[in-house]
């Protein structure tokens, strides 16, 4: 079975935007969970948010996940993947999970005024503290770990591709 190539990572890491470009290179297939979640719901990521709270986000994302099953694929996922367990280990057994790491103000230039950006946190929760907590969370699910800061998105593709194993 060919192994699949997982992104994980803060929104505006770059998971969407260098897999398609990693896909290309390594000769993959290419899926963006966030756009299953959205076939799934029949509404955008930023509606889900919006009528059901983060919660029922992460929870379709998790059954989005969970019901993956495929091979040789880059797989984008949405920044709160890693709130799941079941769902991380589920696509750890067929696949080398790659954490695109920026720090903080990279993801504030990145993506501009987050509350219009269907991040998945809690109310009350600022940007930094999610951070934090996804920090700690997307390093204990990473094989691999590609600091993104000062990189343009070509050479953060070639660094994933320089850190894979043989
Ligand atoms: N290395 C980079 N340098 C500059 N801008 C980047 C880089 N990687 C991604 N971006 C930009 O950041 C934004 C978010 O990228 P995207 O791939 O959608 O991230 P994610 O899927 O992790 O949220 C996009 O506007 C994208 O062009
Ligand atoms: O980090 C998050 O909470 C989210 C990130 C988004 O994906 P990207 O990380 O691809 O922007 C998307 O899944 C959803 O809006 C929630
Ligand atoms: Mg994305």
């Amino acid at each position: 079975m060919s192994r699949n190539l997982i992104f994980i990572g803060m929104p505006g890491s770059g998971k969407s935007t260098v897999g398609v470009l990693a896909a290309k290179r390594l000769g993959m297939g290419f899926v963006d969970t966030d756009l299953l979640i959205q076939e799934e719901a029949g509404r955008t990521l930023q509606e889900i948010v919006d009528q059901d709270g983060y919660q029922a986000l992460r929870h379709i994302e998790e059954q989005v996940l969970l019901k993956l099953s495929v091979e040789n694929q880059v797989i984008s996922t949405g920044g709160s993947a890693v709130y799941s367990d079941a769902a991380m280990r589920h696509l750890k057994a067929n696949g080398t999970v790659v954490f695109l790491d920026i720090p903080l103000d990279v993801v504030m230039q990145r993506i501009g005024d987050y509350s219009l950006r269907g991040i998945s946190r809690r109310p009350d929760q600022s940007l930094s503290e999610l951070f934090d907590e996804r920090f700690a969370l997307y390093s204990r699910y990473a094989d691999i770990t590609v600091k993104g800061e000062g990189l343009t998105q070509d050479q953060v593709c070639e660094a994933i591709i320089r850190h894979l194993p043989n």
